[in-house]
C-alpha cells in the first residue's frame, strides 16, 4: 500500500501552446477549435520513452501539490472572501472528461487527437514537427483494431451521451442544495471539446468556476492534460485569466465517493451463490511506468489508496472478500504499471479462484474498457482460465449518492475559487542547458528512428498487447 504522498512533485503543466494549424486535418474543420499543444519543451515523450521524462512543477501550475479530500487547486492559494455580491455571482461547473468516438468513422480522428497530445506522447523540441505525422501513424496504425471494438460496443463511445447526463443529474443536486449553476461538458479528445466549453463559460459571463475532471484519481495523461488546455486557454485570455477558479484534481478519497463503490459491490455481490467465495478484482486504466517514475504521476499511489478506502468502508460493512488491484488497456511498446489484468485473471484461475467480482475503478461512466475490454475480453479470458463466476459492478453513472457527492466536493470548492495570474517565471527550459539539450537530442533521433522503423513498435501499437 503507498501511502499518498503530500509532496508529490507533479509536471509543470505550464507549457503548451493553443495554437491550431490551419493546414490541420478534418478534426479542426469541424471543432470550434483544438489543442495542439506544439510548444512542449524538448523532453522525450513519457509515453514512449521511460527515462527520459523530466517534468517539474511550476510554483504557479494550476495543479497543486497537496491532496486532500477534495484536492482542490487555486490559482495563487489566496482565498476569495466569501463575496458579499453574491446575488451577483454566476456560478458555472466544468466537467472534463475524454471523449469517445460517436460513429466508426470518428475513431481515426478520435485517435489522431489522443496521439497528439504530448502528455501521450512528448518529443524532443527539434523532433515536434514529429508529432502529428506520428499521431497520424499510429492512429491508422491502430485504428482498425479500435474499431473492432467500438463496432462491438454498438458502432461508437456512449461517453458524450453519459456525460451529458451527469451534467444535467449534478445541475439538478446542485440546485437542490440552494445552488444555481450552468453546467458545461469539456472533452480532451472530441466533441464537445475543452476548448468549446471555455468559449461557452466565456460567452456566458460566469463569474466562479469550479473545474471538476470525471476522474476520480489525478494522472498527468488525463486530468493533468485537460488541465494543460484550461491553463493555455486562460492564460492568454483577459477575461479567463481574471475568473476565479477552482479546481478539483482528485477525489478518490471523499467519503460519498467511496460509500457509492462500496454500495455497489455490495450489491453485486449479493449475486454470487456465495458471496463470500467471490474475489473482488479491480482492474484500473493503466498508465506507463515512466509517468509514475520518472514524471512523478501520483496515480498509481492514488489508486492504491483509493482501492484500501473502498475496502475499508467494505470491512466495516462486515464484507471481508479477498481483493487485488490489476491495470488494464496498455498500448504500445513500453512498461506500463503492473501487474496487468489479463495476466493476473490467468493466474488467479490457475490458483484455483473460482468466483470474481470485476470492479472498474479508474472512471464512473461505462466506456468501451468497461464494454468490451472488461465484459468480452476479460471475462472469456477468465472463464477459459477457470474462474466459473463471473460478475462486474456498473461504473457510478447517475447513481444518486454519487451524484450529490460531487455536488458536495462543487459546493465545498467554490469558496477556495481565485483568479489566474502571471504565468510561471520561475520554470527553467532544458533548452538552456546544451549538454542536457544535446543528450535528449541524440536519444530522440535514435528513437525517432527506431519507432518508424521497428516493425515491432507498429504492431505494439496496433494491438493492444493482451
Ligand atoms: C483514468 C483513466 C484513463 C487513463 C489514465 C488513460 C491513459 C491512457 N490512455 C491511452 C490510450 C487510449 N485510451 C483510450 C480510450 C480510453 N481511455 C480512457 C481512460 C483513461 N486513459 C477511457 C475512458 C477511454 C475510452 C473512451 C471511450 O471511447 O469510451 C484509447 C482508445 C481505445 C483503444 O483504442 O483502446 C486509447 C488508444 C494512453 C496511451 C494513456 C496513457 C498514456
Ligand atoms: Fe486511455
Amino acid at each position: 500500500m503507498h501511502a499518498v504522498s503530500h509532496s508529490a512533485v507533479l509536471p509543470n503543466l505550464n507549457r503548451h501552446r493553443f495554437s491550431p494549424s490551419r493546414s490541420d486535418i478534418q478534426i479542426l474543420n469541424r471543432a470550434t477549435c483544438h489543442s495542439d499543444c506544439n510548444k512542449a519543451t524538448s523532453q522525450v515523450s513519457l509515453f514512449l520513452s521511460p527515462g527520459l521524462a523530466d517534468r517539474r512543477i511550476g510554483s504557479r501550475s494550476l495543479v497543486c501539490r497537496a491532496f486532500s479530500s477534495v484536492d482542490a487547486s487555486t490559482y495563487n492559494g489566496v482565498a476569495l472572501e466569501s463575496s458579499s455580491h453574491a446575488a451577483e455571482e454566476k456560478v458555472g461547473v466544468l466537467l472534463l472528461n475524454l471523449g469517445g468516438p460517436e460513429t466508426l468513422d470518428d475513431v481515426q480522428p478520435f485517435l489522431f487527437n489522443l496521439f497528439a497530445d504530448p502528455d501521450i506522447i512528448r518529443l524532443p523540441r527539434l523532433f515536434r514537427f514529429l508529432q502529428r505525422p506520428l499521431a497520424k501513424l499510429i492512429s491508422t496504425l491502430r485504428a482498425p483494431k479500435s474499431k473492432e471494438g467500438y463496432a462491438s460496443i454498438g458502432g461508437g463511445s456512449p461517453l458524450r451521451k453519459i456525460t451529458d447526463e451527469q451534467a444535467l443529474a449534478l445541475k439538478n443536486a446542485l440546485e437542490a442544495k440552494g445552488l444555481s449553476s450552468n453546467l458545461y461538458v469539456g472533452m480532451r479528445y472530441w466533441y464537445p471539446f475543452t476548448e468549446e466549453a471555455v468559449h461557452q463559460i466565456k460567452r456566458d459571463r460566469i463569474t466562479r468556476l469550479v473545474v471538476l475532471p470525471l476522474y476520480p484519481q489525478f494522472s498527468i495523461s488525463t486530468t493533468g492534460s485537460s488541465i494543460s488546455v484550461l491553463e493555455q486557454m486562460f492564460r492568454d485570455d483577459s477575461y479567463l485569466s481574471r475568473l476565479p477558479v477552482s479546481i478539483i484534481n482528485s477525489w478518490y478519497q471523499r467519503k460519498g465517493y467511496l460509500k457509492s463503490m462500496a454500495d455497489l459491490i455490495e450489491k453485486e455481490l449479493e449475486n454470487f451463490s456465495e458471496p463470500k467465495e467471490a474475489m473482488i478484482f479491480f482492474s484500473a486504466h493503466g498508465v506507463p511506468v515512466s509517468y509514475v517514475e520518472n514524471a512523478g504521476d501520483p496515480y498509481r499511489d492514488q489508486m492504491e489508496e483509493c482501492i484500501f478506502l473502498i475496502m475499508q468502508e467494505l470491512k466495516a460493512r462486515g464484507i471481508n472478500n479477498e481483493h487485488t488491484l490489476a491495470y488494464q488497456s496498455r498500448v504500445g511498446p513500453v512498461q506500463w504499471l503492473k501487474p496487468y489484468t489479463d495476466e493476473v485473471l490467468v493466474e488467479l484461475g490457475k490458483k484455483g479462484v473460482k468466483s470474481l467480482l470485476a470492479v472498474p475503478v479508474s472512471f464512473v461512466s461505462e466506456h468501451i474498457e468497461t464494454l468490451e475490454e472488461i465484459d468480452m475480453e476479460y471475462r472469456e479470458l477468465a472463464l477459459e482460465s477457470g474462474i466459473q463466476n463471473w460478475g462486474r459492478v456498473p461504473a457510478l453513472g447517475l447513481t444518486p449518492s454519487f451524484i450529490t457527492d460531487l455536488a458536495d466536493a462543487v459546493i465545498e470548492a467554490l469558496p477556495s475559487a481565485a483568479a489566474i495570474y502571471a504565468p510561471d517565471t520561475t520554470r527553467s527550459d532544458d533548452m538552456d542547458d546544451p549538454v542536457k539539450y544535446f543528450v535528449k537530442m541524440f536519444f530522440g533521433s535514435i528513437f525517432a528512428f527506431m519507432l518508424f522503423l521497428s516493425p515491432k513498435m507498429i504492431s505494439a501499437f496496433r494491438n493492444h498487447i493482451i
